[in-house]
């Protein structure tokens, strides 16, 4: 089967790096930013950045809904930090008016960790990527307060959830698009696969 084609959500945050870290676990990655651009990928990717900017921009761009669509009918969908907020159900504190895309049953809290000057690395075992632990980069990062029934924790520091699962979508505290170790990202990248597998059967 062809490589599978990625798309990273492009309105603001760590675009680039998320692009080349697909491309480094054997994807064809490709920045998205309109909903014809939405609809051509077998996966997305929402980078770390800001949140409150994210849900703000992808409203303007009409996307929101796109992505809430697509998410919902099954999307293979990837969130970083910023991106991991974009994908809870539910912000414990939101900024008003701040909104999410949803796609995984979870509670989460932003700057949870503290400010970006206590931001930290920390080693991270995520259930389902093999070898030794992950190097977990985290800036200004959430943590999930609780996730329904149907959410898998995959990763937890410090007693708080920072890596969870649900269906096709994956969500994590930290950075792997900054450390060079592409091991999520593969994770991910193997989600997709499967997911057109079976789309095809
Ligand atoms: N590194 C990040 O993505 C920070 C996330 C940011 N604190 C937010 O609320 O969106």
């Amino acid at each position: 089967m062809s490589t599978p084609v990625i798309g990273v959500l492009a309105l603001q945050g760590d675009v680039r790096e998320h692009l080349v870290a697909l491309a480094a676990a054997d994807a064809v990655a490709r920045p998205v930013r309109r909903p014809e651009e939405l609809a051509e990928v077998d996966g997305l990717v929402v980078p770390g950045g800001e949140s409150t900017t994210i849900s703000k921009l992808a409203v303007l761009f009409g996307l929101m809904e796109p992505l809430r669509a697509r998410v919902r009918a099954g999307l293979p969908v990837y969130g970083t930090c910023a991106g991991m907020i974009m994908l809870a159900g539910k912000i414990l504190d939101p900024r008003s008016g701040q909104e999410t895309i949803g796609g995984i049953d979870m509670i989460v809290r932003r700057n949870a960790f503290g400010r970006q000057n206590e931001s930290f690395e920390a080693q991270v075992d995520v259930k389902g990527v093999g070898g030794d632990p992950v190097e977990g980069l985290f800036i200004r990062a959430p943590w999930v307060e609780s996730v329904g029934v149907q959410a898998e924790v995959l990763a937890e520091h410090g007693g708080h959830i920072v890596a969870v699962r649900q269906g096709n979508a994956l969500a994590t505290s930290f950075h792997p698009e900054l450390t060079g170790d592409h091991r999520v990202h593969g994770l991910f990248v193997d989600m997709v696969r499967a997911d057109r597998t079976a789309g095809s059967l």
